[in-house]
Order: structure tokens, then sequence, then C-alpha cells
């Protein structure tokens, strides 16, 4: 499944933070990757606020999406985004517990590359399942006019998702990195 890296791929990533300045770690996230070789951040979505899923007792977070072009192929950008975590002080003590940062790859280019290894499963495996990964990335799929962007939106309506969910700041890459970075 996965080609010699001599061309450009799209993936596609979800971004979550519950714990400190929620904002403050998506952006520097964003930063983070787009400085890193072989990735750029091209798109992202809105910010939404949505409850808290799967373990409950914790802060609502900040859930987003971003569209990046790379010539890394999934491991070396799981790889990448897993330091740009670590960089962030994402520790890991509960399951789906608190993060100062989460970074999930949900797709490498459309829904039809699957790839699975001992640290890597593409497309994501809970992602249908997740109104707050599927909202933002339906965005960005749409503002990047992608084939996938109707079955994601079918998988929506399927979900009772709209509850939890609130769109809570709209979000314009690069304008957010301001005029000082590249
Ligand atoms: N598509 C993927 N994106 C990100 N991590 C993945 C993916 N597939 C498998 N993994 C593996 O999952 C491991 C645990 O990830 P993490 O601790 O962020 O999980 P989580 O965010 O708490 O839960 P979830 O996996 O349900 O989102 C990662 O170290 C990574 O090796
Ligand atoms: N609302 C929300 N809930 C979650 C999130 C998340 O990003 N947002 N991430 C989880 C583990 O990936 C578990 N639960």
């Amino acid at each position: 499944m996965i080609e010699p890296q001599s061309r450009l791929h799209q993936a596609w990533i979800g971004l979550g933070s519950n714990i400190g300045d929620r904002q403050d770690y998506l952006l520097s996230a964003l930063k983070l990757l787009h400085q890193r070789q072989g990735v750029q951040v091209v798109c992202t979505s809105s910010i939404y606020e949505t409850a808290p899923v799967g373990y409950l007792d914790q802060s609502a977070f900040l859930n987003m999406a971003a569209q990046l072009t790379t010539n890394l192929d999934p491991e070396h950008l799981l790889r990448t985004m897993l330091e740009v975590e670590r960089e962030l002080g994402r520790t890991r003590e509960i399951r789906w517990g608190p993060r100062t940062i989460d970074l999930d790859l949900i797709m490498y280019d459309n829904m039809q590359v699957e790839y699975e290894s001992e640290h890597l499963i593409l497309p994501h495996p809970r992602m249908l399942e997740r109104a707050f990964v599927l909202l933002p990335l339906a965005e960005c799929l749409k503002q990047a006019g992608h084939p996938d962007m109707r079955q994601i939106e079918q998988h929506l309506d399927h979900l009772d998702m709209t509850e939890g969910i609130e769109k809570w700041k709209t979000f314009s890459w690069p304008d957010e990195l301001g005029h000082t970075e590249s």
C-alpha cells in the first residue's frame, strides 16, 4: 500500500486539548508541525468546544482538524506528530483521559488508503464514531473539495452528533501565525 515517497500526499489530522491554555496548545502544535521537514499545514477547520467522550470525568476539549501536505510516509508522519505531542508536554496516564495535546492521523490521502502496523491504523479506527473528529474534518474536506466529503457528512448524519459540540472560534490558517512567521 505505501508507495515510495516521491510525491506529495495529503494527510488529515485531528487535534484536541483539554488542559491549560487549550487554544495555545492547538496553535503551537500546528506551528511545530509546520516547521518540520516535509510537513506543511495548508488548511484548518474552526475550533469546536466538545464534551468529553469515553472518559467523562474531565474538562471540555477544544477540537479541530487540519489538512497537511507531506512527503513523509504515514509511519514517519505519525512519529513526527508524536514528537510534537511530547514537545508540548503530552503524557499518557488515563486512557482517553486529559491531555495538553492529542494529535491523531485521521486519514492519509483518502478513506481508501488502509494501513495497519503495530503503531498505526489508517484510517483512524474510531473516527467514524466521533463527532468531535468528523465535524471539523468535514469542514476541512469541504474547503479542499475532497471526494470523501459526502461520505463523512453521511456518517455525521447518522451520529446524533450536535449535542455537546459547539463552534468555539473560527480559525483562519495561516493568518493565525501573524506576520512574523514565514
Ligand atoms: N491513526 C492513528 N493516529 C494516531 N495514533 C494512532 C493511530 N493508529 C494507531 N495509533 C497509536 O495509538 C497510540 C495511542 O495514541 P493516544 O494515546 O493518542 O490515544 P488516545 O488519543 O488516548 O485514544 P484514541 O486512539 O482512541 O484517539 C499512539 O501511540 C499510536 O501508536
Ligand atoms: N470531546 C473529546 N473527547 C475525547 C477526545 C477529544 O479529543 N475530544 N479524545 C479522546 C481520546 O482520543 C477521548 N475523548
